[in-house]
């Protein structure tokens, strides 16, 4: 009977625990309850700009250092509300948290590229000559929004530090459009390797198409080279919801969407070149291939079922002539040959050499180019030898993330050598990071926004946008992502982090 008194002592030592326990989680209940009953403000009070309010609440709670040391479980996401949500609501409260709804002052005048001048419709009407004008419709916009179709709309909201705002009106009316316009001239978009078609709908909104090359559930082959690799239109649309989860809103709006390849391309398109690739396959699906230095081939063509066929539109950004954007070639490019190694693969300060250049020297260049990285192992792209910025802003800028066709090629391996900056720089900025955290908690989990995000998707009703094993691999390719931060903390301690959020509380200069 000797064993029953250690028992005994042990379970009073145990209630007492959870007596403690029970009544800290009712005290941090009680204290959180008004963090997350924040309302999360009508659209009116929210700034377009990426920066942080220098006193929203929840920053200051996800700030404390259990959220900092990355020590927050699922128990305390659980406070304000432990229930199983669904997942569009997961997406709701996301968006409608602290750490995305910044309030701050208007976008000067100077941080916004675009204004509309006078005249400016007369401009417009003459910049896209078409050989069916009749097609298209007549301009009467002015100076009033409303008057302003949406993707014109879109091209006055970008500012220096997004393309466009968080809860942006403009968006919903956009991608209808680029889902459902009519479109009156299809021409192949020249540059890059493979087959890219620009749209134009009546309105003169233009986007640019790519189209499905691969099933959904096919992994990249690999004994390809990356740059050898199909573009995937799920890969842009997916990567625009991704980009837009993590609160960075630097790719250009793309929506899904069934093209019938003989009305909505070869019937108007005033490409010749285009139009001769078209034929009709043994099974009576018609097939085009275009001109380009990969892919472009009666093996490689692209086909509809029998004319339908699945494409990625995202809308383009203001023509070159009137916002001219400048290349800069990545500092950790890929080599293209097979056999050499690029200088970050070999030089192991190699990042101290690229903080020593400009314009990774100064201002939030490098921390710019480490939300890239961040965005880019997530969804494992590998083909980011280049970036843009538009020139207007000159460097103290965004970053825009084009070209997303290459990722999500596989889910069963995560790439390393694309988080390779980030381990070698040891450098990320706050907000980016507490976001990230704010992604791993039951309440707001990655897989589960973008889940959401992705069904709102059109071509979601076709089949869903990215498969269970790519959402699986986005959760945990953001453990390692923050594994790498807090190795790199413990290596580097607090000059990891890029503070942008009591930069601004300091300073009120922009973060970027
Ligand atoms: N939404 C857009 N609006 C305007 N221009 C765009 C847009 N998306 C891409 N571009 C431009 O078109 C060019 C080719 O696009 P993209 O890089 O997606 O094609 P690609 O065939 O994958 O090219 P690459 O083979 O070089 O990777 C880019 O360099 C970019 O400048
Ligand atoms: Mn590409």
């Amino acid at each position: 009977m000797m064993w029953r008194t250690p028992r005994c002592r042990s379970r009073t030592i145990c209630l007492s625990l959870a007596s403690v326990t029970i009544f800290l989680h009712l005290l941090l209940a009680f204290v959180s309850l008004p963090v997350y009953q924040q309302p999360c403000g009508p659209p009116g009070t929210l700034t377009d700009r990426a920066h942080l309010d220098p006193a929203p609440v929840g920053i200051r709670v996800l700030a404390e250092p259990a959220v900092l040391e990355g020590r927050v479980s699922d128990d305390v996401s659980a406070l304000g509300d432990d229930r199983a949500e669904a997942e569009e609501s997961k997406l709701e409260a996301l968006f409608a948290h602290p750490l995305y709804n910044v309030a701050g002052a208007p976008v000067p005048e100077e941080d916004r590229l675009m204004k509309v001048k006078a005249k400016a419709s007369e401009r417009s009407s003459n910049m896209w000559v078409s050989a069916s004008q009749e097609a298209y419709e007549d301009v009467r916009w002015n100076g009033s929004r409303s008057s302003q179709p949406p993707w014109l709309r879109f091209h006055l909201g970008i500012s220096r530090w997004q393309l466009y705002p968080h809860r942006d009106p403009d968006m919903e009316p956009l991608v209808q459009q680029l889902a459902t316009h009519r479109i009156v001239s299809a021409v192949q978009k020249s540059g890059g390797t493979q087959l890219k078609l620009v749209m134009s709908f009546p309105n003169y909104g233009r986007a640019m198409m790519k189209p499905m090359k691969q099933e959904r559930d096919e992994e990249t082959n690999y004994n390809l080279y990356y740059f050898s690799d199909f573009e995937r239109h799920n890969a842009e649309i997916a990567a625009f919801h991704l980009d837009r989860v993590l609160g960075f809103r630097r790719i250009p709006p793309v929506v899904g969407r069934l093209v019938d390849v003989v009305q909505e391309i070869k019937d108007v398109t005033t490409d010749r070149k285009l139009a001769q690739t078209f034929f009709s396959s043994p099974v009576g699906n018609v097939c085009f291939y275009g001109k380009c230095s990969y892919y472009c081939s009666t093996e490689h063509a692209v086909c509809g079922r029998p004319r339908s066929l699945e494409a990625s539109l995202a809308v383009m950004l203001p023509d070159l002539s009137l916002e001219a954007r400048r290349t800069w070639r990545s500092p950790w490019r890929r080599s293209y040959s097979r056999s050499k190694l690029a200088a970050w693969e070999s030089e192991p300060d190699y990042c101290s050499t690229v903080t020593k250049t400009p314009p990774y020297d100064r201002g939030t260049r490098l921390v710019d180019f480490m939300d890239l990285v961040v965005l880019d192992f997530l969804m494992g792209n590998m083909d980011r030898h280049h970036y843009e910025t538009f020139e207007k802003f000159g460097t103290d800028t965004f970053l825009i993330h084009l070209d997303n066709g290459r990722a999500f090629g596989r889910h069963s391996k995560d790439e390393p050598s694309i988080l390779a900056p980030l381990e070698q720089c040891c450098r990320i900025r706050r907000s980016t990071w507490l976001r990230l955290q704010l992604l791993t908690l039951s309440r707001y989990r990655l897989s589960d926004v973008m889940r959401a995000s992705l069904s709102r998707d059109p071509l979601h009703t076709v089949a869903p946008l990215l498969t269970e094993p790519h959402l699986a691999a986005l959760d945990r390719r953001l453990k390692t992502v923050l594994k790498t931060v807090s190795q790199c903390r413990r290596r580097r301690g607090d000059e990891v982090i890029y503070d942008d959020v009591s930069k601004l509380k300091d300073t009120g200069s922009p973060a970027g």
